[in-house]
């Protein structure tokens, strides 16, 4: 795993990017660790590599930027995501999003009415996620139904999936490789990439995930790739770049 560190901004937010630090077991500081670091600032919590700075911040931001934009005009239940859940009217499932990341699947998810459960088990995302999650809850406009319908759990999906109440839908999006060369993938994900790896027990979760999904199990796919843990899907829903497997539980 890639180094990481948590540090402050500023010399006030130092106590709580400690607090954060003990929360989640990263090491703080100091501010010159080589690696990536987790900055506790004034606007919130970013991801930061300290040697490649050209790559941007990466945050959780669910009130603004490509998320709000996704939430208000990105095609509501006509999306993917959506129909892949079984969204349909008078009918909003519950989704175990088991491979949390920073939230944005799960977000349109349960801004179209699903409660949702974000599972995350790397610390860094995790902390990302809890940050986001907190201020998205504090904002006038989403804060209401971000904490009526989400909850982040930090910790292995396997276990949550067996230890939380049961879902109609279990939505798995694991890391991927990608095809394309590294300088064609975004930065912001090639950040991520770089914390995380690859989920190299995906095929494991997908097993407990049908033995638990009440309805079904949906697996978010790059075009290219194979079916998870080779399983034909009992329909699929497809896009440019990506496909969604769904699994039905009792067909
Ligand atoms: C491709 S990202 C998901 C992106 C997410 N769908 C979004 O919209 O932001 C995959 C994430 O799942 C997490 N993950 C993978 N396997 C997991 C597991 N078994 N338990 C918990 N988290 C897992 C990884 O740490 C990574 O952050």
């Amino acid at each position: 795993m890639t180094a990481i560190s948590v540090i402050a901004e500023c010399a006030e937010l130092v106590d709580g990017a400690k607090q954060l630090a003990r929360r989640f077991n990263l090491p703080f500081g100091p501010s010159n660790a080589p690696g990536l670091q987790l900055i506790l600032t004034v606007r919130g919590l970013v991801l930061r590599d300290r040697e490649q700075p050209k790559l941007g911040d990466v945050w959780v931001d669910w009130t603004g930027g490509a998320v709000a934009h996704r939430r208000n005009f990105g095609g509501g239940r006509g999306q993917a995501v959506a129909k892949a859940v079984g969204l349909k009217k008078g009918q909003t499932p519950s989704v175990l999003d088991a491979t949390a990341g920073l939230g944005r699947d799960g977000m349109v998810l349960a801004s179209l009415g699903c409660q949702v459960s974000l599972v995350e088990r790397h610390p860094a995302v995790a902390a990302l996620l809890y940050d986001g999650y907190q201020r998205a809850c504090l904002d006038s406009d989403i804060g209401q139904w971000i904490t009526e319908r989400v909850q982040c759990h930090h910790g292995q999906s396997r276990e949550m999936i067996e230890s939380l109440p049961q879902h109609d839908v279990i939505y798995l999006d694991p890391m991927f490789p990608h095809r394309q060369k590294s300088a064609q993938i975004k930065k912001e994900m090639r950040l991520f990439q770089q914390l995380v790896g690859a989920d190299e027990d995906a095929d494991a979760v997908f097993t407990v995930a049908l033995q638990h999904a009440g309805k079904r199990v949906v697996v978010k796919r790059p075009d290219y790739a194979d079916f998870i843990a080779g399983q034909q899907p009992h329909h699929q829903i497809v896009t440019k770049k990506n496909r969604f497997d769904v699994y039905m539980t009792n067909p």
